[in-house]
């Protein structure tokens, strides 16, 4: 495997490989190990010394151009989910974001961690979002992990997004796995289709898919690997919910045999459009943390 060094300290290196012809970022660090994705601008790993890693990626994904990488944190952007205009132009899942190529603008390690900021810049990017725009995605990977999404309009017209960061979290098993605080919210059921739904969340066995109207922290309990993955947001008023299930799972190539047992998503999201006036930007946030349980 060849590999490129890009910047390297007495705290840590981070060094560039290829995966087809997609770049990826490889991160050792004193307190850590971290790779990630310049297509989509994607987080595909971090493991905190001596923990389990954080972030489930699939070992089937797809590293091809125009196809979005199964793991780790996809950016859904400019829009969540579906897409489909009163013309029927069918925009397709989740946006573009994600299978669009990021530059890397800026990247900073000291003992502390591993600061990266990443930029995707475009126009006329879709025919159902011709704005133009920037997105500064601002890392930090350390004994704790935070990314922050800064959405520029550039337009002269107003401009409307929805978005998640796709966490695919790696968990032992969902079976073994609950997030207590979501128990006394209200969520819309994607799989039901009923809105305004409440039920405690025993564990997080797929098929599940649920939209939870909640800003609260959430913390991810995982009984066998005896820890917590807390989640702190700011500016998302969602958390989405979602494991396939075995069934799903198995018509979906880029998971492998089994793969839906070794993650549970939760997505910081804002699922309903949100306004960006015309040359101005807003911000959202997530931190993600451990604790032995
Ligand atoms: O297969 P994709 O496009 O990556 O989407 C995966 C899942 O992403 C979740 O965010 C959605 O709520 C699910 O409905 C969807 O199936």
């Amino acid at each position: 495997m060849t590999q490129e060094l890009i910047q390297s300290n007495q705290y840590g290196a981070i060094n560039q490989r290829k995966i087809n012809d997609i770049a990826i970022l490889d991160i050792s660090h004193v307190n850590h190990n971290a790779s990630l994705s310049l297509y989509g601008g994607q987080v595909l790993s971090w493991q905190p010394s001596g923990e389990q890693e954080v972030f489930w990626l699939s070992d089937s994904a797809d590293f091809s151009y125009g196809k979005a990488i199964r793991g780790g944190i996809p950016i859904c952007w400019p829009w969540f989910g579906a897409n489909l205009d009163e013309q029927g132009i069918n925009g397709g899942n989740h946006g573009f974001a994600r299978t669009s190529l990021w530059q890397l603008i800026d990247s900073e390690i000291n003992k502390q961690g591993v600061s990266l900021t990443l930029e995707l810049v475009g126009e006329d990017r879709h025919p159902l979002w011709p704005a133009q725009f920037k997105v500064t995605q601002q890392l930090f990977f350390g004994s704790e992990f935070s990314q922050q999404l800064t959405m520029e309009n550039l337009s002269n017209q107003d401009v409307q997004y929805t978005t998640a960061v796709h966490s695919y979290f790696a968990v032992s098993a969902p079976e073994n796995v609950t997030a207590p605080e979501l128990s006394s919210v209200y969520f819309d059921d994607k799989l039901t289709g009923l809105s305004a739904q409440q039920t405690a969340l025993v564990n997080c066995v797929g098929p599940i898919d649920r939209i939870y109207h909640t800003s609260e922290n959430q913390q991810i309990i995982d009984a066998q690997w005896q820890r917590k993955i807390l989640i702190e947001t700011q500016h998302c008023q969602q958390y989405v919910l979602w494991n396939p299930g075995k069934e799903t799972a198995s018509t979906m190539d880029d998971i492998h045999t089994g793969g839906e047992n070794e993650y549970v998503c939760l997505e910081a999201a804002n699922t309903n459009w949100q306004l960006i006036k015309a040359g101005e930007q807003t911000s959202i946030k997530q931190k993600v943390s451990l604790e032995s349980l």
